[in-house]
């Protein structure tokens, strides 16, 4: 049985500079699902960052409704986010947010004591989650300058889960790899996505967009696509990738 862990009711950003009002996200009602990896697509300036800052708690809307895991968002001080954030959220940027004074480990740690205050069976936690994603023991010590974007990307991840999130939230988080470091962030992601971590990532990138079994396409802050993929498999890619091509041409994208 699938469960909603987002659902916005006609959601609205509204951003006023110099007297004039952009209407940026307009009336959005969405439902995400528990354990899918969702993802939104959409041209330059739909809305998509957007989005997912509201529906994270990053941003306040202007109107509307967010349920996320049973709480209305709407309704929480600055301060009631933040707490909210810190214990439901993980989140992945293009840039990537390593504290450069620390070691490897260091950074995963700082971000897990914030909830664990067992160091012991964090620091477990946290070497076991690093070498899930590749990050080997003689890396631990290394600092984020010592590191590979794609490493440090890696390692950013495990910073974003090893609070075990209720979402990851994730933007454009393989933009500034090359291909071969980006195939191994979008693995990282897919196996997380299969242990069970719910993802929404915003993506212009096709290869990236594949990872998700579920796409939402925005135009000028309205849904107006959501193609059911199913879930990733190295083995289907040809045709997801037809499947997905064909979903993009009919937004015109
Ligand atoms: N803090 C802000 N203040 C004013 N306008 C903003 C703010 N944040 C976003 N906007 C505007 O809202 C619109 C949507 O921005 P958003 O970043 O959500 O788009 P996007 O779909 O993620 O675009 P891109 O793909 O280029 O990153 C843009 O026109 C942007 O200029």
């Amino acid at each position: 049985m699938t469960k909603t862990i987002i659902r916005t009711e006609k959601l609205c950003k509204t951003f006023s500079s110099g007297g004039i009002q952009q209407h940026v996200l307009k009336n959005l009602d969405i439902s995400l699902v528990e354990g899918d990896f969702t993802i939104i697509m959409g041209s330059s300036g739909s809305g998509k960052s957007t989005l997912l800052y509201a529906i994270s708690g990053m941003d306040k809307p202007t109107l509307g409704e967010i349920d996320f895991a049973g709480k209305n968002l709407a309704n929480l001080s600055n301060d009631q986010l933040a707490v909210f954030r810190r214990n439901h959220c993980g989140f992945v940027f293009q840039q990537i947010y390593l504290l450069d004074n620390m070691s490897v480990l260091d950074n995963v740690l700082a971000s897990g004591l914030l909830i664990n205050k067992n160091k012991r069976e964090l620091v477990k936690k946290a070497k076991e989650r690093l070498l899930q994603v590749g990050i080997s023991e003689n890396s631990w010590s290394k600092f984020p300058t010592q590191l590979s974007g794609g490493e440090a990307q890696r390692v950013g991840i495990v910073r974003a889960i090893i609070n075990s999130p209720k979402v990851l939230f994730a933007d454009e988080p393989t933009g500034a790899l090359n291909s071969a470091s980006s195939d191994r962030v979008l693995d990282v992601l897919t196996n997380v996505n299969r242990n069970g971590q719910s993802i929404v990532l915003v993506t212009h990138d096709i290869k990236t967009a594949l990872r998700g079994n579920r796409i939402i396409y925005l135009r000028d802050g309205v849904i107006c696509g959501d193609l059911h993929l199913g879930v990733y498999s190295e083995n289907e890619k040809f045709e997801r990738h037809g499947k997905l091509k064909h979903f993009l041409a009919e937004m015109g994208w």
